[in-house]
């Protein structure tokens, strides 16, 4: 007979340190009974995160302790969810150990313990939560983007919800755990995060609930190994790197130098304004009263592109080539389709702040801002997936989860992407024509294939840089699916995240989603395998000989595992302009078309990026203040410059 609760976090069983553990796998048959006994809960989890995965169903005897529980697996998932206290006496068949298995089954243990940790400590799942609670803004996903909008909000004195629907908070800036590695699931540059000026976000937003990271400062933000040997190192100095770029450029220093200046003039005038909401007109104009001068600069910006100022003063096509790389790594497009203001902010802060690391890995970052938002008094609930966003008289007043439970708040903010928000939460509402205009001036940007690598550290050579961008010989490629490969080895500055002589290697390249639909999973795996000794093999041949045989682990994921993972349209990371942009002036800011919601990420204002996304997530916070009575606001500002702003978008 079968008897258990529904998820929960386990007493004993992963949490028991000195377990040992026997795992029976269930039959088909005896799987398709405990996932139809399980229920509504764990099914929806079940096809909303696991998709094909094949979720299975294991007990656990625990043999220190003798506890007998239940483990939901999904082999590839990474570490099992678990069932507690169910007995199922009846139920095994055929016994396998922890680690005597590729997949999914290896390397949990360690996984389970942290993740569990996080989920315990600030929601658990919210089962039993009263869901009659009066919240101020309920933010749908746990992304830097959701998560900033959602501390910024709490510190301003809002009782705020996060909604988020995978275990641990993050999205694109998690972690996760295998075989005493720990992954980051995006890349490891991080922008904003020094100690110095007003463009730190990420440090800011972290002190804002009282978190201070330790950092370790990465002296080289990417070494570029481009066509026809241009090698180039991008120095935390900057005269370091202006002194190697003029070494491969001589006849175009005084053209580099105008170029770089320039950016250095916006970057200047960022860097001396308080960065609050665009939208926000009594912050607008008195900023504009403060720094005129440097708030001219930035409008006169906005509407620019990165690729017209280079060739302004460079000529030479190879360097404008690089120009085009330096900006693709932050836009997946080239210099010609960037916003200089974009441009501007990540060629200087890297060398003004400089590029940093959070000791443990990039994934501490969401985890501190979770754990600063329940400290104030908010909350966050995980395996929460929001479905639909609930509209009364024309106005977002709550969201309904696939569990059927609803929850309500004056405000609703939605960290999925504006094509998830308005193309799937918004099931009844006609998409606004604000939204209509967005989706004709910007295209989802490609997904990623990505490897996640555990290597022996003897294939490095000493001195190997943290972060590599590979584009061989051919520069039209550059844009290319497949064509460039970003490499980030965080294990060069954080050795704690690998296991003792060994490195990380997280690769990845753009890719799109047709190329991995209508295969069979047998074929999805194949094709997998195939892209991905691809790239092994020109890494091995441009960087590391003998790289093959130096791995130990190796996860492959496509742009179906982003989408899947971390519920974004056709996996993408954020928009790409159909056609040339005019810089910043197309892209929406945080309200919308629909009274009392607004949205944060990468699909707004003023793009990808982790220090994009909490920007954005300041601006928003700020916007949703002023609107629930938190900050100061005037009504008949409001209705001069939020439809000023949305004419001024329809001119890009
Ligand atoms: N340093 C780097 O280079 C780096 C690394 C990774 C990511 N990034 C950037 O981060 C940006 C994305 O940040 P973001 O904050 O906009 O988004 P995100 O994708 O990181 O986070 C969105 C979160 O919302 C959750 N979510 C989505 N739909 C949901 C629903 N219906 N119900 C509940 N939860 C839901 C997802 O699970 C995810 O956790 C990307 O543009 C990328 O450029 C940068
Ligand atoms: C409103 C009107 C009309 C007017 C007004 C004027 C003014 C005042 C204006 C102002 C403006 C502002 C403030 C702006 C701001 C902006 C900002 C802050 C921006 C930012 C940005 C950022 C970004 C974009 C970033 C990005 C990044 C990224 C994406 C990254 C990535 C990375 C990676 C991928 C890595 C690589 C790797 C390797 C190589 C390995």
């Amino acid at each position: 007979m079968l008897s258990f609760p529904l998820l929960s976090v386990p007493e004993h069983g992963f949490g028991c340190k000195t377990a040992n553990y026997t795992y029976r796998i269930l039959s088909h048959h005896q799987n398709r009974k405990l996932n139809r006994l399980l229920g509504q809960n764990i099914l929806n989890f079940n096809q909303n995160l696991l998709g094909d995965f094949n979720p299975k169903f294991a007990r656990t005897v625990c043999k220190s302790c003798g506890i007998v529980s239940g483990v939901f697996i999904a082999p590839n998932y990474g570490y099992p969810l678990k069932v507690s206290n169910f007995s199922c006496d009846k139920l095994g068949s055929g016994k396998l150990r922890a680690n005597q298995r590729k997949g999914g089954l290896t390397v949990w243990s360690k996984a389970a313990l942290n993740v569990e940790k996080v989920v315990e400590s600030e929601g658990g799942g919210g089962r039993g939560m009263n869901t009659n609670k009066d919240f101020d803004s309920i933010v749908i996903g746990s992304g830097i983007g959701g998560l900033v909008a959602a501390t910024q909000l709490a510190v301003k004195g809002a009782r705020v919800l996060v909604l988020e629907k995978y275990v641990i908070p993050g999205g694109s800036s998690g972690f996760y755990q295998r075989d005493g590695y720990t992954f980051d699931v995006g890349s490891s540059v991080m922008f904003g995060f020094s100690d110095k000026g007003n463009l730190n976000l990420i440090t800011q937003a972290l002190a804002a609930v009282g978190c201070q990271m330790q950092v370790i400062p990465d002296p080289t933000t990417v070494h570029f190994h481009l066509p026809n040997n241009l090698s180039v190192r991008v120095h935390r100095e900057y005269y370091d790197f202006i002194e190697e770029l003029t070494s491969s450029f001589p006849h175009e220093k005084e053209g580099i130098l105008k170029f770089y200046g320039e950016c250095w003039k916006i970057f200047n005038a960022l860097n001396s304004l308080e960065l609050k909401s665009l939208e926000e007109p009594l912050y607008l104009f008195g900023q504009f009263f403060q720094k005129p001068l440097e708030c001219l600069t930035l409008a006169y910006y906005l509407p620019q592109n990165a690729g017209d100022i280079a060739r302004k003063y460079i000529k030479d096509p190879r360097l404008l080539s690089f120009i085009d790389a330096e900006c693709f790594i932050v836009s997946t497009v080239n210099a010609l389709q960037t916003p200089m203001i974009n441009a501007s902010m990540v060629l200087c802060d890297r060398h003004f702040g400089g590029i940093n690391y959070p000791v443990g890995g990039i994934g501490g970052i969401a985890k501190s801002l979770a754990k600063g938002l329940v400290d104030q008094g908010s909350e966050i609930l995980y395996r929460a997936n929001v479905t639909d966003i609930i509209v009364k008289q024309g106005k977002a007043a709550g969201v309904r989860l696939s569990d059927g439970r609803e929850f309500f708040a004056k405000t609703i903010v939605s960290n999925a992407t504006r094509w998830d928000t308005f193309g799937k939460l918004l099931k009844e509402e006609a998409i606004p024509e604000e939204e209509q205009n967005f989706q004709k001036v910007y295209v989802k940007a490609p997904s990623f294939l990505s490897i996640h690598m555990g290597v022996k550290a003897e294939v490095l050579p000493p001195d190997t840089d943290c972060h590599h961008f590979v584009l061989e010989s051919d520069w039209t490629k550059l844009e290319e699916p497949y064509g460039s490969i970003f490499l980030s080895i965080p294990t060069v500055l954080d050795a704690s995240l690998a296991p003792e002589g060994h490195h990380i290697l997280h690769i990845f390249t753009t890719s799109s989603i047709e190329d991995w639909e209508k295969l069979s999973r047998a074929e999805y795996e194949a094709k997998k395998q195939l892209v991905a000794d691809e790239i092994i093999s020109r890494l091995e041949k441009k960087l590391f000989p003998g790289l093959r045989s130096s791995i130990g682990f190796m996860e492959v994921g496509s742009p179906k595992t982003h989408r899947r993972y971390l519920a974004r349209d056709e996996g993408t990371y954020g928009p790409m302009p159909r056609r040339t942009p005019k810089g910043l002036l197309g892209m929406p800011f945080n309200t919308t078309g629909i009274d009392g919601l607004y949205c944060v990420g990468d699909s707004c204002f003023p793009g990808q990026g982790v220090i994009a996304v909490a920007f954005s997530g300041v601006m928003c916070a700020h916007r949703v203040a002023a609107d629930i009575g938190l900050e100061k606001k005037s009504q008949m500002l409001d209705a001069m410059l939020l439809p000023l702003l949305r004419w001024l978008r329809t001119l890009a």
